[in-house]
């Protein structure tokens, strides 16, 4: 039986004092924990190193590919040194004995009422849909205030060289954030591309995907396949740097937390939005895939009860 989180990205600064993983009363269900190393120190990212308390082993050093499991009770006290540089990606798994905890049932029954639902079905747009815009809000204090901090989201295409354009009323930039999860457009350079984004993460994920894919992509026709691009107005400038003060209040936050993958900006150099016009189908084929796959499989999974079908044939 297991319970997961997503890839867990530790940016610099992150840490985490010595614990038990079922130290919490809703944690006690936890068994086993797997911590799969998606990123390996010394080339990713320095420090994150992982130690024991007590026992043989005493550090980990974390590599690529390697998994690392233990049982998550006060037997296996650990903690993981503060990433210094870079970035450390992990998965986390958790095995629970328990078979009332077991989150592929959840997650089955939860894509069963979202997609066995025909309407919403046909209704699919690959477009991801924000959490609340706190969810995105960061700062050096422990009460993500807005005042104080950084919109993740944003941080991070600025970092890349991007930056938003919305064509929402003026008085929408008290809402802070909330005009990040209605449509926006990109601009880089004092240039403003037409092709409107249905959110903050829609625009991010496209600039990810550009950025992963960008080698692969077929090339660009001579025109645009998505919108154009025009040179920014005055107005429509003095609205982009009204966003960007509104939406990052601590600048070097930004630059501290996303900046180390500036390496990417290279990437970016030459950048040509014919190519990135490219990116943003190449990315809504890309997501209607997986959106496919998962309709496919989920008839498979719902009768196996579990996502997760390891095969155990002899090889
Ligand atoms: O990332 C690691 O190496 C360990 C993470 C951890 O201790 C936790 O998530 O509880
Ligand atoms: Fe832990």
């Amino acid at each position: 039986m297991l319970g997961l989180l997503p890839v867990t990205s530790w940016a610099k600064g992150a840490s985490i004092g010595w614990h038990s993983d079922d130290n919490r009363e809703y944690l006690k269900q936890r068994d086993f924990s797997a911590v799969c190393y998606l990123n390996s120190h010394g080339e990713s990212f320095r420090g994150g190193l992982f130690h024991f308390k007590d026992g043989e082993l005493q550090t980990v050093v974390p590599s690529a590919g390697d998994l690392l499991i233990y049982t998550a009770d006060s037997n296996n006290i650990h903690s993981v040194e503060e990433v210094t540089d870079g970035e450390r990606l992990t998965l986390t798994l958790w095995f629970s004995r328990n078979s009332t905890h077991d989150e592929d049932m959840k997650l089955i029954s939860r894509l069963s009422q979202i997609y066995l639902n025909e309407e919403s079905c046909r209704s699919f747009f690959p477009f991801p849909a924000p959490a609340s815009s706190n969810m995105y809000l960061f700062s050096r204090e422990q009460s993500f205030h807005e005042e104080f901090g950084i919109n993740i989201c944003f941080a991070r295409l600025l970092v890349l060289g991007f930056s938003i354009y919305s064509s929402s009323d003026e008085n929408l930039l008290e809402e802070r954030c909330d005009i990040l999860l209605k449509p926006l457009k990109l601009t880089r350079s004092d240039k403003l591309l037409s092709y409107e984004f249905s959110n903050i993460l829609h625009a991010l994920q496209v600039v990810q995907y550009y950025l992963w894919k960008s080698w692969d992509l077929p090339r660009p026709e001579s025109t645009l396949s998505w919108g154009k691009v025009t040179e920014l107005s005055h107005p429509q400038k003095e609205k982009v740097d009204k966003l960007k003060l509104a939406l990052i209040k601590d600048h070097k936050l930004a630059w501290e937390t996303f900046g180390f993958r500036c390496h990417e900006s290279t990437e970016l150099q030459d950048f040509n939005w014919a190519c990135f016009s490219v990116a943003i189908t190449a990315w809504e084929d890309y997501t209607s895939e997986k959106h496919k796959d998962l309709i496919r499989s989920l008839p498979h999974w719902i009768n196996y009860q579990s996502i997760f079908c390891a095969s155990f044939d002899t090889v």
